[in-house]
């Protein structure tokens, strides 16, 4: 195929395959979709799967659904819980991408959490080559993170991107195009979200759900105290009565609630400081430590890892989005996508 004629009839994609959103990137246009990670599910009685619905409208169904029916988040924890599913996932993504009309089989990347298996990087080829990719390349999430913060990655200096996602953070210190050294901890926002469902629980005798603890963080959670404590009203069973309760809680209290996963970050971006050699630890105390991923967005987290680190913490100007915007620089240039990415 001409390349002209590639760049012109082909929807070249970069996907963020996150555990907690999927975002696509369309070569040329930029962003066209951003849907959580879930899938409904509607199971027979002999143990087959039929999917009912994708995205938004499964995530809806979360902790809503009938027996027979299950609404999954197919990646949880940074790692692919259900082959199938993700597959179907992914595809579905694709398709409603082209909206069916793929002329020329498109090149597609796909931002990976750091820390899946060669057996889970095969999954993810293969499902996005079944859902019509002509080329697969992978990158990890915290590289395509650093790109699409800006950092300047394949020049000889060192550069520390904190990537916070549902599953997962990984903390990377990039310099030439690779990963000099990284650590990936379980703790996402749905750490924090299980937190404040424990926290409450213990507290007040009240059982919330998923949807409200995410409610609840991103509405009043802080690492750091703020100038004023901010309150909400919550509603959930009380696990006495068996009734619906609504109850107040200060922002204060959602800070102790988060304190045990958010130290853990705080942990995991020390020990990469400790492990970073000392030429690239210089560089990394001049330029200062960027965050990205939706973990990010939790109030005063960047002014705690300030205190803690004493170094210049800043956050990517679209955290959300870091990670599908850098994989989609890659796809716009092929000198960046041959030093990053590995082909399928
Ligand atoms: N304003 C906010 N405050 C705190 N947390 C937030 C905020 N907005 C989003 N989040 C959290 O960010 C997380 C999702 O981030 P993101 O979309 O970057 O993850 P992901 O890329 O899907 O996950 P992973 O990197 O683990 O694969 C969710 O846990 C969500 O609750």
């Amino acid at each position: 195929m001409f390349d002209w004629l590639h760049t012109l009839f082909s929807r070249d994609l970069a996907i963020d395959l996150g555990t907690a959103n999927t975002l696509i990137y369309i070569r040329g246009q930029g962003i066209v979709s951003n849907e959580p990670s879930v899938v409904a599910v509607q199971q027979d009685a002999r143990g087959g799967k039929k999917v009912l619905a994708v995205g938004k409208e499964a995530k809806e169904m979360l902790g809503r659904t009938p027996g027979n029916i299950v609404a999954i988040r197919p990646m949880k924890d940074g790692v692919i819980a259900d082959f199938e599913i993700t597959a179907a996932m992914l595809r579905y993504f694709i398709q409603s991408a082209h909206n069916r009309k793929t002329l020329v089989n498109p090149r597609i990347i796909i931002g990976i959490p750091s820390g899946i298996t060669e057996v889970e990087r095969r999954a993810v080829r293969e499902a996005a080559a079944n859902a019509g990719a002509r080329e697969v390349y992978l990158i990890e999430q915290p590289m395509a993170a650093a790109i699409g913060a800006g950092l300047p990655v394949t020049e000889p200096s060192g550069n520390m991107i904190v990537d916070i996602g549902g599953g997962t953070s990984d903390v990377a210190v990039i310099s030439l195009a690779g990963i000099v050294f990284a650590k990936s901890v379980r703790i996402g926002g749905d750490k924090l979200d299980e937190a404040i469902i424990q926290y409450v629980k213990r507290k007040y005798n009240l059982l919330i759900g998923e949807r409200t603890a995410e409610l609840i963080k991103m509405g009043i959670g802080t690492a750091y105290p703020t100038d004023e404590v901010m309150t909400m009203e919550i509603k959930g069973r009380d696990l006495v009565a068996g009734v619906p309760r609504t109850l107040t809680v200060s922002s204060d209290e959602v800070r102790d609630a988060l304190a045990e996963p958010v130290n853990g970050i705080v942990e995991a971006v020390k020990l990469t400081l400790e492990r970073t050699p000392p030429e690239l630890a210089g560089d990394i105390a001049d330029r200062g430590i960027v965050l990205a991923g939706g973990g990010a967005l939790l109030k005063n987290l960047d002014t705690l890892l300030r205190e803690e680190t004493g170094l210049p913490v800043f956050l990517a100007e679209d955290p959300l989005s870091a990670v599908v915007i850098g994989a989609g620089k890659a796809l716009e240039s092929l000198d960046i996508l041959r030093q990053v990415c590995q082909p399928g």
